[in-house]
């Protein structure tokens, strides 16, 4: 393992963030404050790692981040795993986040995806089924942002990285503070 290369890579994606993405998670927060006001609600999706960036997104909106304050309207969609067996078994894996956004979604909610390499077919499918329904999009993406980016309405891209682990780092930061932006716009 070479510390002092991870080290600069590291580095150089929390860079990017606070140099370039600063607004795009501005953007992104403005959204789901007026989303969530509007009584609408957000959901995640990912897989592997990225699933649980999905859960912890949502853990923080229902319950809190900084603030004890009343629940927002957050689910993630890789929590059920019978709804995501039945889908995966009877019809095909890249279906189990779709299925779920044409059954669960409604205009005026927001998806959200996190995918570093931006070409995990489940979310592409689930970005797809969004467009469908009005819903908008927010891809969490690495490298060149694969065949999620077009169709994302927002995209916090780690394009400085092509590695798993330092994007997925990457992500949570942008993911926190988008949390501690909303909590500010909610409740101010
Ligand atoms: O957490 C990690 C690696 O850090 C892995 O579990 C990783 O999330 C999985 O390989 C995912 O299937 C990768 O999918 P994606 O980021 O390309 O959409
Ligand atoms: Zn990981």
């Amino acid at each position: 393992m070479d510390v002092a290369k991870i080290q600069a890579e590291s580095r150089a994606v929390s860079d990017q963030v606070f140099r370039e993405l600063i607004p795009v998670v501005e953007d992104i927060a403005v959204l789901m404050a007026d989303c969530l006001k509007a009584g609408g609600k957000v959901m995640a999706c990912g897989n592997g790692g990225s699933s649980a960036d999905a859960q912890h997104f949502a853990g923080e909106l229902v319950n809190r981040f900084l603030m004890n304050r009343r629940p927002y309207a957050g689910l993630a969609l890789n929590t059920d795993a019978s709804v995501m067996t039945s889908i995966s078994n009877d019809f095909s894996y890249e279906e189990i986040y779709s299925k779920q956004v044409e059954g669960l979604g409604r205009s005026g909610d927001i998806l959200v995806g996190f995918s570093t390499s931006g070409n995990s077919g489940n979310v592409l499918k689930a970005f797809e089924a969004a467009k469908e329904l009005g819903i908008k999009t927010v891809g969490f993406l690495g490298g060149s942002g694969g065949k999620i980016f077009p169709l994302s309405d927002y995209a916090l891209l780690i394009s400085c990285s092509s590695h798993t682990p330092r994007i997925q780092e990457g992500h949570e930061l942008m993911m926190h503070l988008i949390c501690e932006r909303v909590e500010e716009l909610m409740e101010s």
